[in-house]
């Protein structure tokens, strides 16, 4: 067994197994105590929130908690195996939530046989949070789960290997086209992988102001193009009408490779066809598409991300689902819109851009960051991401109408 196998196993199994545990929060020594906290205390507020549902929100943990919610069937990229093995991620979902935004989580790992149950699942317990992140739940079927959800639920429903994912690539590839001299409506764009992620990801690219005709599409079978009969009604939408059938095809003269597909599907042979000063993000988790080293050694003038936390340019959805939920949250909105999602982008690239607090230097390991190839987005640690990125998701939410309750006092100095 590796080093760092045996580190990773002794992290999730000591001093107690697991990575989350439930405190009390208020005081329960006394009998006085207990009569305010249990019986016949307790009933007051039943009876306030049976006479208003909204009461929820002032007399229980409802406003600060979310439910991280999977099937186990896209854990990262290790693939569909099931959703008591997805536990260990759901339960790093929820440290991160309260790592990075005070938000309280619980881990709910559902064993389904049809998406309908699954749909009914969810809804039926939605209620008991003030939000929903769905995680690691495949393609195609995520789409129709994630719709259904929104529609069924009464708290935001918010689906992280979409919108998490493209919300951070997006930022991180504006940001990284920028350093390369490029723009974006212009940018070649080769995305491996045709899922949940990807989907997303080219979704929001497009809304930043790619053009859909320049994005090429890979799934296990190939390019996406319109002779294919295999396909989704979600990969149909990134159809090229094109000869290219190949990854060789396709990143010749590419300006970006995104990644959200599985490990080393990426050669080196593919990166020297890219155009002159590329960007790769190689997304996949645990293992990119190709290993930074290598695609190092083939050229140097990329840019090049990945999902994980031990390289330059961590293109991960930590960076967005803890601060999108905590300024959901915080203003009650009804769902998370697009609004929201742009303002979640522009507030994680700008933040790249100022310069680095010495916590951060320290926290990731660095003696200096700065714009650039090596750091085109924020680290996760970074504690102004909080207030900015909730607060530009809260005012986001007030602005398109979608807030439940104002802006708190805490959201209303720039
Ligand atoms: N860094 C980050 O923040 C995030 C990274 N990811 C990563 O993205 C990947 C996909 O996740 P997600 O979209 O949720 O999963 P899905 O199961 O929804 O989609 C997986 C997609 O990847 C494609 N794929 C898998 N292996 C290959 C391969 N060898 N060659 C070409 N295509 C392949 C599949 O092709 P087909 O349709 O033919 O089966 C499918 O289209 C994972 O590795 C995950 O770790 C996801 C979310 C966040
Ligand atoms: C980061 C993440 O959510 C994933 O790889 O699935
Ligand atoms: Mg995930």
């Amino acid at each position: 067994m590796t080093d760092f196998r045996q580190k990773a196993l002794d992290y999730h199994a000591f001093p107690k197994p697991g990575k989350i545990s439930v405190e009390i929060s208020k005081p329960a020594e006394t009998a006085k105590d207990l009569s305010l906290a249990y019986s016949p205390g307790v009933a007051e507020p039943v009876r306030e929130i049976a006479a208003d549902p909204e009461n929820a929100y002032k007399y229980t943990a409802k406003g600060n908690l979310v439910a991280v919610i999977s099937n186990g069937t896209a854990i990262l990229g290790l693939g569909n195996l099931g959703p008591l093995a997805s536990k260990p991620v759901m339960e790093g979902k929820a440290l991160l939530f309260k790592r990075f935004a005070g938000l309280d989580s619980v881990d709910i790992e559902v064993k389904h046989r049809t998406t309908e149950e699954f749909i009914q699942t969810v809804e039926a317990i939605a209620d008991t949070f003030g939000g929903i992140n769905l995680e690691d739940i495949k393609a195609p079927e995520c789409f129709e789960i994630e719709r259904e959800l929104i529609e069924r639920c009464n708290v935001p429903v918010f689906h992280d290997d979409q919108h998490g994912t493209a919300i951070v690539t997006a930022a991180g590839l504006i940001n990284s086209l920028e350093v390369q001299g490029k723009d974006i409506a212009e940018a070649r764009i080769v995305c491996m992988g045709a899922g949940a992620a990807a989907v997303a990801c080219m979704e929001l690219l497009i809304k930043c102001g790619a053009q859909r005709e320049n994005i090429y599409m890979l799934d296990r079978n190939g390019v996406i193009h319109t002779r294919r009969d295999d396909l989704n009604e979600y990969k149909a939408l990134f159809a090229n009408n094109t000869d290219k059938r190949t990854l060789e095809d396709v990143i010749t003269d590419a300006d970006v490779f995104v990644g959200v597909s599985g490990p080393d599907v990426l050669p080196a042979e593919a990166v020297k066809l890219m155009a002159p000063n590329p960007v790769i993000f190689a997304c996949s988790n645990p293992d990119p598409e190709i290993k930074p080293e290598l695609a190092h050694a083939t050229r140097d003038d990329l840019v090049m991300g990945t999902g994980r936390s031990d390289y330059p340019n961590q293109v991960n959805n930590v960076l967005c689902f803890p601060f999108i939920f905590r300024g959901a949250l915080d203003v009650r909105a009804t769902r998370i819109n697009d609004e929201m999602k742009v303002a979640a982008v522009d507030a994680i690239r700008a933040l790249a851009k100022e310069p680095v607090p010495q916590e951060v230097l320290v926290a990731s390991g660095y003696d200096s960051l700065e714009f650039g190839k090596d750091y085109v987005i924020p680290k996760p640690m970074d504690p102004r991401l909080l207030p900015r990125v909730a607060r530009a998701v809260a005012v986001a939410a007030v602005e398109s109408g979608v807030a439940r309750i104002a802006l708190p006092e805490n959201y209303m100095q720039d």
